[in-house]
């Protein structure tokens, strides 16, 4: 049997003028790998078929595009609705970490595809508030994930915390991880795509 993902508690070195420190990520989880090959493959062909398109945030056109089903959240009026359907090409990857995160694959109500082309990057950013849980799997390409506190004042060169995030990977954000902390990617060197599963809040 698969073992089970506990949303657990990881030791992770902090980047940092202070290198002696430690500091706790609570709320991040992480396996690697998650996929086979064979599964990132089938997974990227599944992607191929589908139309991306340029993410526009705050006016401006973002290198990375996108493509969201389930639940939209709109940015300017911050709400959800209801969008398309998660393809049926994707069932097989919901179950599989329903499965591994012991939830009802059913609660999985949002996909976010993104493709990150070369120097793509995503800025600091806590995930949108309807969502809860936010569960990443990384293809083709690794990164480099970064977090930092949410609170201004907490906020610091020595407050960065740097995880290589491998393609194949599965991560979770909840609790402190999702809430207290904000995440960002650097600039990938060479093209990498995410799929980006949420649970909401409070189920409608
Ligand atoms: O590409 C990723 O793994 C992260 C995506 C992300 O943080 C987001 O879409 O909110
Ligand atoms: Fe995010």
């Amino acid at each position: 049997m698969k073992q089970q993902l506990t949303i657990a508690q990881i030791m992770v070195a902090q980047t940092s003028l202070f290198p002696a420190e430690e500091k706790a990520l609570r709320g991040f989880s992480y396996i690697e790998p998650f996929l086979s090959q064979e599964q990132e493959q089938a997974l990227l062909e599944e992607i191929s078929r589908l139309d991306l398109h340029p993410l526009i945030f705050q006016g401006y056109e973002a290198k990375r595009k996108v493509r969201s089903f389930g639940y939209d959240y709109h940015f300017d009026s911050r709400t959800i609705t209801e969008g398309r359907p998660i393809p049926e090409g994707f069932t097989a990857l919901l179950e599989h970490v329903a499965k591994q995160l012991n939830v009802p694959a059913a609660d999985i109500k949002e996909m976010l595809v993104t493709e990150y082309p070369p120097g793509a990057v995503i800025n600091w950013h806590r995930d949108a508030p309807p969502f809860d849980i936010i569960i990443g799997i990384s293809l083709m390409s690794d990164c480099r994930f970064r977090f930092r506190p949410y609170e201004k004042t907490r906020q610091g060169r020595g407050s960065i915390i740097t995880l290589p995030v491998r393609r194949r990977s599965l991560y979770v954000l909840s609790g402190e991880a999702r809430s207290d902390w904000e995440h960002s990617i650097a600039p990938v060197k060479t093209p990498r795509y995410s799929i980006t599963l949420r649970t909401l809040k409070m189920l409608t």
